[in-house]
């Protein structure tokens, strides 16, 4: 199992609906940037780039704790009611959690068995991306072929609109927007955890001729000084380990390294046998 739908929570579907009346682009001159907050514009050519990288903007922030969200946001968004993001993290921490427990229970482990080896300073960091209506879908994507670094991500998309798409049995497969209903990738840390028994989906996003798209996807993210490796249970004679323990600081290093190539991360942890 690698990317399945949750519509079991009883999260008001305009939380995510209001998180979203803004075009990344259009906060450009009020946002500070650094660390924690950051504007991507993927389809803005840079000197030297003779094509767009891919038809989409976004707009990274955190989404927990809540004195990050009120301190960093930009003050236009505080004033046209950015405290929902504030009470979306709060409902989506819940579901993450509940999504964490699900897991480890699948895997045989103690419920709170993932949580803890995500460890106790993990990173909350949210992504607004938006897709303009692309004149040529055929030339780019929204966003290219990735897994999602992180150990969970929930994703809400704009409804009417589609654009997400996953691999399954090698073909790729849309996966419709369904009112109130989320997407929820594994990511890479949890197919290492789970030492390949659950998989990180791989996805990508192709853009619409005449309407935009808009998603909120929320990450849950190991600090930098956890170390992430197969956690031993689910380990035995016939299921050996097949990655190295890591911190996750040096994935984040080979993650960055990779930049501009279809990266192969957790690849590189791989155990020889
Ligand atoms: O926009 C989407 O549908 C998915 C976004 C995504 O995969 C990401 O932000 O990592
Ligand atoms: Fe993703």
């Amino acid at each position: 199992m690698a990317s399945f739908r949750s519509s079991t929570m009883a999260l008001p579907g305009n939380y995510a609906t209001k998180c979203w009346p803004f075009s990344p682009l259009s906060l450009n001159s009020h946002i500070e940037k650094g660390q924690k907050v950051r504007l991507f514009k993927n389809y803005v050519k840079s000197d030297g780039q003779n094509q767009v990288s891919m038809w989409s903007e976004s707009f990274a922030h955190p989404w927990r704790p809540l004195d990050d969200i009120l301190h960093l946001c930009p003050k236009i968004l505080l004033n046209t009611g950015y405290e929902v993001v504030a009470e979306y993290g709060k409902e989506i921490y819940v579901l993450m959690k509940r999504l964490l427990s699900l897991i480890s229970l699948g895997l045989g482990l103690e419920t709170d068995c993932l949580e803890t080896k995500i460890g106790e300073k993990p990173k909350f960091q949210a992504q607004g991306n938006y897709y303009p209506p692309c004149p040529d879908p055929e030339l780019t994507l929204g966003l290219n072929v990735h897994t999602d670094m992180c150990a969970l991500t929930i994703v809400r998309q704009s409804e009417g609109v589609s654009g997400l798409q996953v691999i399954k049995d090698g073909n790729w497969v849309q996966v419709e927007p369904i009112p109130d209903a989320f997407v929820i990738n594994i990511g890479d840390q949890i197919q290492v955890l789970s030492n390949g028994r659950f998989k990180s989906v791989h996805h990508r996003d192709v853009t619409n001729e005449t309407r935009f798209r808009v998603s909120l996807a929320t990450f849950y993210t190991p600090g930098k000084d956890t170390v992430i490796g197969p956690i031993r249970d689910p380990i035995d004679e016939q299921h050996p380990p097949i990655y190295r323990d890591y911190h996750f600081s040096e994935f984040l290093e080979e993650f960055f390294k990779q930049e501009g190539t279809r990266r192969m991360v957790k690849e590189t942890f791989e155990l020889k046998a």
